[in-house]
């Protein structure tokens, strides 16, 4: 039997931020990827990294220039680490349960670079939201130091940074020959690590990607047949938050373009979820892309539960 071809995207209910709290979240997750295992998934598993890359950017930043050995570390790079510090718990964390439940498959993060446009709007436009709240008073330090802020309503302020558009994977070959095997992938994490071609050098850009972009990428590439979302609400809904709240079992692609265009999905949340799906499902015929709360993905994939975005 031919198994069927996922791409899994986990947020930040399968990832907690700080380490202690990472340990236990990933453990949970583990169950979820490892449900679907067993259902007879083929798995790319990709992660966000915002709370994390920001927490590693002042980690990195903070103590710079005060000994000749601490020197600063760019966005790209500590994107680079927040893949292998979320990657390292995930994996192992799915290995483990896996072999709990009598399975041997390799899990592998592959640290993965992903093309963007040097021109990409969002350069000029940085809306990305990573790292801590921060008080009125740090925010203006983070500006004096040239990082861009913003208000967030009730929380404080944050950092925000570019979010461009993922244009290719660089490892996408060693992602496929890894899924080829039979293996358990891990990649793309945190969006992946934003790259700019110059000729053959790739030169790291201070960005973050969106991982539900870079998730539809991934299953564009592989040619999966489903982008199985896992985040913190079990179904999408209309007028989300209000009384006159709506959840969604299935919606169309033609419905899904409609309600983005009513505002239905908050930017930086579910709206990119929402792009991401669309984009993958119009892809081509069969396939089809599941949005549903981290620890129901089979029941979500069985029709039980879930918000299921299909072409039409
Ligand atoms: N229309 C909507 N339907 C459901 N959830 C929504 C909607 N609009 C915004 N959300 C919010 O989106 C959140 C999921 O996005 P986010 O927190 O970024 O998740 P993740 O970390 O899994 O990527 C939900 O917890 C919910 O608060
Ligand atoms: N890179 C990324 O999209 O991370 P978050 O999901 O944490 O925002």
């Amino acid at each position: 039997m031919n198994k069927k071809k996922a791409v899994v995207a986990l947020g930040h209910k399968a990832l907690g931020i700080t380490l202690p709290e990472q340990k236990i979240a990933a453990h949970e997750a583990a169950a979820s990827i490892a449900d679907l295992i067993e259902d007879g998934y083929q798995l790319v598993i990709s992660h966000s990294n915002a709370p994390q890359v920001g927490m590693i950017h002042t980690a990195m930043n903070e103590f710079a220039g005060r000994h000749p050995e601490f020197t600063a570390a760019p966005m790209s790079v500590c994107s680079a680490m927040s893949q292998g510090y979320i990657g390292y718990d995930l994996q192992n964390s799915i290995r483990e349960e896996l072999l709990n439940r009598g399975i041997y498959k390799t899990v592998s993060t592959v640290l993965t670079q992903v093309k963007v446009d040097p021109y990409d709007e969002a350069f000029y436009n940085p809306e990305k939201k990573v790292g801590r709240y921060m008080d009125q008073e740090e925010a203006e330090l983070e500006e004096k130091k040239g990082n861009y802020v913003t208000e967030v309503p009730d929380k404080g302020y944050q950092r925000i940074v570019a979010a461009p558009k993922p244009r290719d994977i660089i490892e996408i070959d060693a992602i496929k020959a890894l899924l080829d095997a039979g293996q358990v992938v891990i990649a793309a994490g945190g969006g992946g690590i934003p790259v700019l071609a110059q000729r053959h050098h790739l030169k790291g850009a201070s960005a973050v990607i969106e991982k539900d972009a870079v998730c539809a990428l991934t299953a564009e590439l592989i040619d999966a047949d489903e982008l199985i979302i896992l985040t913190a609400v079990e179904k999408v809904a209309l007028n989300y938050g209000k009384e006159n709240e709506q959840w969604l079992d299935v919606m169309t692609t033609t419905e899904a373009r409609k309600y983005m265009e009513e505002g239905h999905f908050a930017a930086g949340s579910m709206l990119p979820k929402i792009e991401a799906a669309v984009e993958f499902v119009e892809g081509r015929e069969g396939r089809s892309a599941l949005i549903t709360i981290l620890e129901k993905a089979v029941d979500g994939l069985n029709g039980k539960t879930g918000t299921r975005i299909v072409k039409g």
